[in-house]
């Protein structure tokens, strides 16, 4: 197994001017997982991530590598392998990118060659990145960060752009390389790309930390829900507002009511005691980029609360 560190963040922070785009954000990285970033687009999921490789400078608190920051490890590349937006020279040839890098961090030509099969790129090894599609680019950036063989992997957004295939094989790929015992950060402003994939989620909007978590843990905030169908609808209906139940629209076809916040056992207990024939009491399987949504909104709500009030102070 590999030894890998821990990525710790403390009480992170950073301004851009009249923008917080990060906001004492405190969580930690653990090895041998795939933990997911996950945030709404603008809520600083990038600028977190480049503080944590020492390419922005936090204006609060710290962002470690083990017990340092990374600009303070004797050779950063070799411990963390990052793939931020990629940037390659559209010239260049994929295997001449890795070759141009591989010096900084101590790789040989063989492994250039290596991760360019690891990541489904070979056959490609002399096409011009100018010509390379996104997904393409994503698995060159992710070649770029395995280049050193590196403990640590940091990743932005590496599902962008890939097609349901791309995904499966980059599942498989990062749970392959948690399951060697690294630390693997995966950022993503959709829960769905990454929802088979992660063990543990990290959910920030407007810069602060909404959620940490293992992925259960997320799914544990669920609330329950049931689809009931009665052949007396009326009564249903009745049932349903008798007992204050919040319900949603049924899927298309359907003929029922979806109850939301109620388990299955709950709406059975209720319409049994109204002597209440059903003909469907289903638990409906919790969709977990509602919960996502849910605890986004909720953060954004109680910030735009905590705005208003401070404006009505000033
Ligand atoms: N260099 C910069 N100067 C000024 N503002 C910036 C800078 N970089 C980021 N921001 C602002 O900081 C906030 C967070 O941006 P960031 O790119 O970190 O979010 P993100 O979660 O990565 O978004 P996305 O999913 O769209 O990439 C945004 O409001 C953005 O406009």
């Amino acid at each position: 197994m590999i030894d890998a560190p821990p990525l710790v963040l403390q009480g992170l922070g950073k301004r851009f001017g009249a923008v917080q785009a990060v906001q004492d954000l405190s969580f930690t990285v653990a090895p041998g997982r795939v933990t997911g970033f996950l945030g709404p687009n603008g809520s600083g999921k990038t600028t977190t991530l480049r503080m944590l490789l020492g390419l922005t400078r936090p204006t609060t608190g710290r962002a470690l590598v083990g017990d340092r920051p990374y600009a303070e490890l004797p050779v950063p590349g070799a411990v963390v392998g990052a793939a931020l937006e990629p940037g390659f020279h559209p010239g260049r040839t994929a295997r001449g990118h890795l070759e141009a890098w591989a010096p900084q961090v101590g790789a040989s030509r063989a492994r250039c060659r290596e991760v360019l099969a690891m990541v489904g790129v070979d056959q490609s090894a002399e096409r011009r990145v100018g010509g390379f599609s996104l997904g393409m680019r994503q698995r060159l950036g992710l070649a770029t960060a395995l280049l050193a063989d590196p403990p640590v992997l940091v990743l932005d957004e590496p599902a962008n752009g890939l097609d349901p295939e791309g995904i499966k094989w980059l599942r498989g790929m990062l749970r392959h390389l948690a399951g060697e015992g690294r630390t693997v950060l995966v950022s993503s402003h959709v829960l769905g790309e990454v929802q088979h994939t992660v063990d543990d989620v990290v959910v920030i909007a407007q810069g602060r930390l909404v959620h940490a978590s293992s992925l259960e843990g997320l799914a544990a905030l669920a609330e329950p829900r049931t689809y009931v169908e009665s052949p007396a609808p009326e009564r249903l209906t009745a049932l349903v507002a008798e007992q204050g139940w919040a319900t949603s629209p049924a899927p298309r076809g359907a003929t029922g009511v979806l109850v939301e916040g109620v388990d299955a056992a709950r709406v059975g207990a209720a319409a049994h005691a109204a002597g209440l024939e059903l003909h469907q009491l289903a638990s409906q399987g919790t969709d977990l980029e509602d919960v996502f949504f849910h605890l986004v909104e909720t953060a954004q709500q109680q910030e735009q609360q905590q705005d208003q009030q401070q404006e009505v102070v000033a």
